[in-house]
């Protein structure tokens, strides 16, 4: 293969990989798909697809000094950005971009707590060593702007103790975190993770929108295994449909696998269209059913935020991307704040907070059976009186931050001693100002989805490595957990194969 400097060969060409056949399969080339695609390529050949473009020479992307500026230039079918209005009404995006949404991001990097990765059931050990990886490669410490270091006094004066300086790790109180931003403001994304694997073992199929699966039955009845993926160009006809298939060694008893990485809504959505989930729903969609399994795009949950603007008005700032946290309550609560544009020549300053443990869940289900079209999603956001509860408490405390004097003295307002309102006025600005942090995942959960080892229920070869995998949050921002998701898996399946 044809490989560039130390990253592999990268093709928009969809007849370049139609027919052929592969060990392993990952479909996404986001945050998760990155890292398990460059670690399969150590012993094994991948073809790795994503339905948006590479993510290098692009300045959306990779500069600082546009971070925030993909979300607001967003079209249907092939902006870097794609956006969608949860049924909730709330505005949101998914990245559509080789390195997935770790592209379009805050960029904020954060390990999980340990006590996520013990109830998670990980290897605590394999744990650490695939986060080392991952920040060898991605992550740099952050030199703190004014605003930031404005906003961790404020968030110590507000009682979000103790002080824990730099840390990648989870822990209560106000700290710096990492971030995939390197000191010269260039964006690292998930896709330089590629690097990392054998680049001559992988083929990168950019500007390519996977349909669904094709499966083999096998002779003895009805358990499936998956053969290969349809595809078809993001930009060109649906019915123009292209297939690769998995590679089947003759003296091997095991075959590599198809691994939907396409994030909490692309994977639910790509097992739907293939006829995996709830038997009525694909019904309606005249979807041929290959298994009945309820649980596909159930569960959904994004953390409830509230954001409170500190400016008085717009103005022409430099975005800036979070770099500290506030970790309060328990581990309830997280605050960050940044510099968010809202147009080319204006931005807002946002001091936002997120309920880290919501209960509220929802759904997925398809909208289209077009797979480059959202699926619908609910979140339910605030629906258990348990987050509503939670949400007073967040403002409370949000406040306390915004109406500090440091941010107040920064900004050159007056501080305000009188903390706003009621609870009744709390509860209803939770109601009618929620809004994502965008930390949103499920829809494909260990356990009911798929097993420990990320295999689909009822279906050989095919498995889901992503945030729709996700039963709970992991409270922190979750970028961090899932690149190392990415690599820990990758060699899980590495070490599996061995043993056969
Ligand atoms: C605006 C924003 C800001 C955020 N800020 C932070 C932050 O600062 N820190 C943090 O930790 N987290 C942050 N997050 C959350 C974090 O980025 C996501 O949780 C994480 O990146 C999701 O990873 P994933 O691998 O599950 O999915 P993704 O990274 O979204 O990857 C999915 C990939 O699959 C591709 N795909 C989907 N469907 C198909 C298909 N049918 N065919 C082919 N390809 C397909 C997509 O194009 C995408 O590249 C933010 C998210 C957003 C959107």
């Amino acid at each position: 293969l044809r490989t560039q400097g130390g990253f592999p060969y990268m093709t928009s060409d969809v007849n370049e990989v139609s027919g052929k056949s592969f060990d392993y399969i990952v479909v996404g080339g986001g945050t998760t798909g990155c890292p398990l695609a460059a670690t399969l390529s150590e012993e094994f050949s991948v073809l790795l697809v994503e339905r948006g473009s590479s993510p290098y020479g692009n300045p959306l992307v990779t500069d600082k000094r546009y971070y925030g500026f993909s979300l607001i230039q967003t079209d249907e079918f092939s902006s870097v950005a794609q956006s969608f209005i949860s049924k909730d009404g709330v505005q949101n995006h998914r990245g559509r971009v080789l390195g997935g949404s770790s592209a379009i991001n805050g960029g904020f990097y954060s390990r999980a707590s340990e006590d996520f990765v013990k109830r998670a059931g990980w290897n605590e050990e394999l744990v650490k060593e695939a986060y080392g990886w991952v920040e060898s490669k991605v992550v740099f410490a952050p030199e703190l702007t004014p605003w930031q270091t404005v906003v961790e006094f404020g968030l110590l004066e507000a009682g979000i103790l103790p002080y824990n300086g730099y840390s990648l790790e989870h822990i209560e109180g106000t700290k710096v975190g990492g971030t995939v931003f390197d000191q010269c403001g260039k964006r690292h994304t998930s896709a330089d993770l590629l690097e990392k694997g054998n680049p001559k073992n992988i083929i990168v199929l950019l500007n390519t929108t996977v349909k669904n699966i094709i499966f083999n039955t096998n002779g003895k009845g009805n358990e499936s295994r998956a053969r290969g993926i349809r595809f078809i160009k993001s930009d060109g006809s649906s019915d123009h449909i292209h297939e690769a298939y998995l590679n089947q060694p003759k003296n091997s008893p095991k075959q590599g696998d198809v691994i939907l990485s396409a994030g909490a809504l692309g994977s639910p959505q790509i097992l739907l269209l293939s006829g995996i989930g709830p038997h009525d729903h694909l019904k309606d969609f005249n979807i041929p059913i290959r298994l009945d399994l309820k649980e596909v795009g159930q569960g959904m949950q994004d953390n409830p935020c509230i954001a409170l603007l500190v400016d008085s008005m717009p103005q022409n700032r430099l975005p800036e991307p979070p770099e500290v946290v506030g970790i309060a309550d328990n581990f309830r609560f997280i605050i960050q704040a940044g510099v968010l544009p809202i147009s080319f020549n204006a931005s807002r300053m946002p001091i936002a907070a997120k309920i880290a443990f919501p209960a509220s869940r929802g759904k997925l289900e398809l909208d289209s059976t077009d797979p480059r079209k959202n699926p619908s999603v609910k979140f339910n956001y605030l629906a258990k009186e348990k987050d509503l509860d939670e949400c007073i408490k967040m403002v409370q405390l949000l406040e306390k931050v915004s109406k500090s004097q440091s941010v107040s003295t920064f900004l050159g307002v007056k501080p305000q001693e009188k903390l706003m309102s009621t609870e009744d006025e709390l509860r209803k600005l939770c109601k009618n100002n929620v809004r994502t942090f965008y930390h949103y995942y499920g829809g494909c959960a260990v356990g009911s989805v798929v097993d420990d080892n990320y295999s689909l229920y009822g279906v050989q070869g095919l498995r889901v490595i992503d945030g729709s995998t996700f039963q709970v949050s992991p409270g922190t921002n979750p970028m961090a957990t899932l690149m190392m998701l990415g690599r820990y898996q990758g060699i899980k399946i590495l070490k599996e194969r061995k043993k056969l």
